[in-house]
């Protein structure tokens, strides 16, 4: 267990998860942030080369925590406060006999949260880097003896990718979906009639009741972008930069940087209730795998002739 105290300016800001091989993953106690997850000494995750990693300033990359409320909210700053608050650690960096690296943080309801949220809480987080994946788990605690509180939560992932117009999502068959840049739209939801969805830039969607796997395939760079998930985390948005809505400015990124990640919030959209004393517990496995180690388990037959003709 580290020891560090909340209000002191010696206690870890950054953790490093290391598992050797050149594996390891960075975590900023400021909003739990992973903002590096290298594999292999490859970088996985987005973080614009514009984002200040200070305490002030959102960060415009890695993977963040949308808690308690997801989009623009009247009470506070948009997706909720908890990307914006220092974390405690709980326990480790420990390293278990399968050589895999955990951590896991909290962070506690205060005269702060308190001012936006008027709900005892401690959301706990749990991070384990494996050797290709990150598993992350997510426990809600209502520490009220009175009260039921709602909310909403999801992971907030900036993945890199080469090309993000280079990328397709597969699993979608038969889900409804909204489309927030259709303006001749004139039905709230749309259904995918095809297993694959092919990204456009600028985007910006919400899929609903997605089943428990989805994958991102990545032409651009080869990669299989596979994320598992229990059941209880079933919306999945997905978003670029652009001048629309409230799609992060062009601004924020470099000129280079502006298709290279897929924007994505996978998680509970709708409202979770819960009752005073209990918990809530959920969890998303998201492994990446290159093209040449997948082929012969993700395609059938057919599927190899797709770059051919
Ligand atoms: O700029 P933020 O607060 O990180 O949000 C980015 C995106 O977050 C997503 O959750 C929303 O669906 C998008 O509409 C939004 O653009």
């Amino acid at each position: 267990m580290q020891k560090h105290h909340p209000l002191s300016n010696e206690y870890p800001r950054v953790i490093r998860l290391d598992r050797g091989g050149y594996t390891t993953c960075n975590i900023i106690l400021k909003g739990a942030s992973i903002t590096s997850w290298r594999i292999e000494d490859e970088e996985q995750l987005f973080l614009s080369r514009r984002t200040r990693l200070d305490d002030y300033h959102k960060y415009r990359g890695g993977i963040t925590i949308v808690f308690p409320h997801f989009e623009d909210w009247s009470f506070g700053r948009n997706h909720g406060f908890a990307r914006d608050l220092i974390w405690s650690v709980k326990d480790g960096p420990k390293t278990d006999q399968y050589g895999d690296v955990h951590l896991e943080l909290s962070l506690k309801s205060n005269c702060f949260t308190k001012s936006n949220w008027n709900y005892d809480f401690d959301l706990q987080y749990r991070i384990i880097l494996k050797e290709r994946s990150l598993d992350l788990k997510l426990l809600v605690l209502n520490l009220s003896k009175h009260e039921t509180f709602y909310f909403q939560i999801a992971f907030h992932y900036h993945i890199k990718v080469k090309d993000s117009n280079k990328v397709a999502v597969a699993g979608v068959k038969n889900l409804m979906y909204r489309d927030f840049l259709d303006s001749s739209m004139e039905l709230p939801f749309k259904t995918f009639y095809n297993d694959k969805f092919q990204l456009a830039t600028p985007i910006d969607v919400v899929i609903y009741n997605t089943g428990n796997a989805l994958q991102f395939i990545s032409k651009g760079d080869d990669k299989i972008i596979g994320i598992t998930k229990t059941s209880n985390m079933p919306d999945f948005s997905i978003w670029s930069t652009g001048l629309r809505r409230n799609l992060p400015n062009p601004r924020e990124f470099d000129a280079d940087e502006l298709t290279s990640f897929i924007g994505t919030d996978i998680g509970n959209l709708s409202k979770v209730y819960l009752a005073p004393q209990s918990t809530w517990l959920a969890s998303q496995n998201i492994e990446i795998k290159k093209e040449n180690q997948t082929r012969g388990i993700m395609k059938n037959f057919i599927d190899y002739f797709d770059d051919i003709c």
